[in-house]
């Protein structure tokens, strides 16, 4: 039986190979080993729609004007979203703030930070709107004998907030320190355990990487991984080179490799899969590659997805199930919201854009899309 799964899984990475010279070979093996339990695998990964499945392009429009609340004053404080950015730490201010910062601009009630002392002071000077938690350690500041107890501390400070949260941002500006990553391991770990949907993004994603167990067979959490990110991610999971050939197919396998997750491939085009099907959107952005704009993407994918998962709860519409699937609405509309909001930035600060400017349109560019009243 295991045998079968790893000639399967190995079939499957074979279908991605460009290299043809590689894939007579590995055809040759196939025969070898049998290829009739590989041919199965395959129709039952790919389904009726054969091994290249289309990827439509997402009315993304459509779907920010659905699952974006109305403006409704019996609503309260919290019912428009609360989410959790974990992220910030001595190197990096910015990131954690550009995702919070966003979620609010977007239309969430809260928007929370935990991040390590060293940044809370910045992060709280760059906006009074933010709650700011100095919570995380990083290995300098603790001893060995110390490193137990505080890590229950740091897992135990975060987690008697969880259940306040709609969403969870894991990862801008969360640095690389071991003993820091592996609080917050503990931490995404409670909050699977309560149902809380979890973006992982930037450093998360090195985290989540090295220990897929983390996110595994988890339908709440979404991946929004960079070039870079998208790299180690092919290499570790499906230990092959990144096909863009393949592209929509690659992701898919990804996506069900790594087990019911949704993964956001940020580029050119953003790319957008739970392993069911592939969802583009390609409306036009801006051609400046500034730092920073994952980071609105991720806090604007918290607040798009929980406002799906809402509205979703609030009604029975019967879709096809990609498009039921609360995290893709979520990754979706906030791709074309980031999108708009560049290109809109774009046009009046042309090279002088930066992050800051792209977060000043969001809400003009929701507005297009979505009057508030
Ligand atoms: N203003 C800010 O504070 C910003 C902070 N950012 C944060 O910066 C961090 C890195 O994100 P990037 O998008 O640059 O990540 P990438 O993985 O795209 O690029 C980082 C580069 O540095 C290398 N690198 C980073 N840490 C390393 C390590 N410990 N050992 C070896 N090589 C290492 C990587 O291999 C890569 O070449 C994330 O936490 C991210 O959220 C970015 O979001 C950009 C804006
Ligand atoms: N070449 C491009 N053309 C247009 N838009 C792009 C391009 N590359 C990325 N984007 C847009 O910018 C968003 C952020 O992608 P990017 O690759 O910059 O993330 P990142 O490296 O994680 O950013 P950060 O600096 O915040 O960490 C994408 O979702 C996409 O919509
Ligand atoms: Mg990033």
């Amino acid at each position: 039986m295991s045998s079968t799964v790893a000639l399967s899984g190995c079939f499957e990475n074979w279908m991605l190979a460009s290299s043809s010279a590689i894939f007579r070979r590995q055809l040759f093996l196939l025969k070898t080993l049998g290829g009739h339990c590989c041919r199965v695998h395959m129709e039952r990964i790919h389904g009726a729609e054969g091994a290249r499945a289309a990827t439509l392009e997402a009315d993304a429009e459509g779907i920010i004007r659905k699952i974006t609340p109305v403006m409704d004053p019996r609503l309260y404080k919290g019912q428009a979203g609360k989410v959790a950015v974990i992220g910030g730490c001595r190197e990096y201010t910015g990131a954690p703030y550009f995702a919070a910062i966003s979620a609010l601009k977007i239309g969430a009630d809260l928007s929370h930070v935990f991040c390590t002392k060293d940044a809370a002071t910045v992060i709280k000077s760059y906006s009074p709107e933010l709650i700011v938690h100095p919570v995380l350690e990083e290995s300098y500041g603790v001893r060995d004998d110390e490193k137990a107890s505080v890590f229950g501390k740091v897992v135990g400070d975060v987690t008697k907030w969880m259940q306040r949260f709609d969403c969870l941002v894991v990862g801008p500006g969360l640095g690389r320190d071991t003993f820091l990553l592996d609080c917050v391991s503990g931490i995404i770990r409670h909050a699977r355990e309560a149902n809380i949907p979890i973006v992982i993004d930037g450093d998360g994603l090195f985290l989540v990487t090295n220990n897929l167990d983390l996110v595994k067979g988890y339908s709440l959490a979404v991946l929004t991984p960079n070039i870079n990110e998208y790299k180690r991610l092919v290499e570790k999971v499906l230990d092959c080179e990144v096909n863009e050939e393949e592209a929509s197919e690659q992701l898919k396998l990804l996506a069900r490799r790594i087990g019911d997750v949704t993964i956001f491939r940020k580029g050119k085009l953003d790319l957008i899969s739970d392993g069911e099907r592939v969802n583009k959107v390609s409306i036009s952005g801006s051609p400046r590659r500034c730092g920073g704009q994952g980071d609105i993407l991720s806090g604007s994918v918290a607040v798009f997805s929980s406002w799906a998962r809402q509205r979703l709860s609030s009604t029975k519409e019967a879709t096809e199930r990609s498009l039921s699937n609360p995290m893709v609405l979520g990754c979706i509309a906030a791709s074309a919201l980031l999108r708009k909001s560049a290109a809109l930035a774009f046009a009046s600060k042309k090279r002088a854009t930066l992050t800051t400017d792209i977060i000043e349109c969001l809400g003009r560019s929701l507005e297009d899309i979505c009057p508030a009243e």
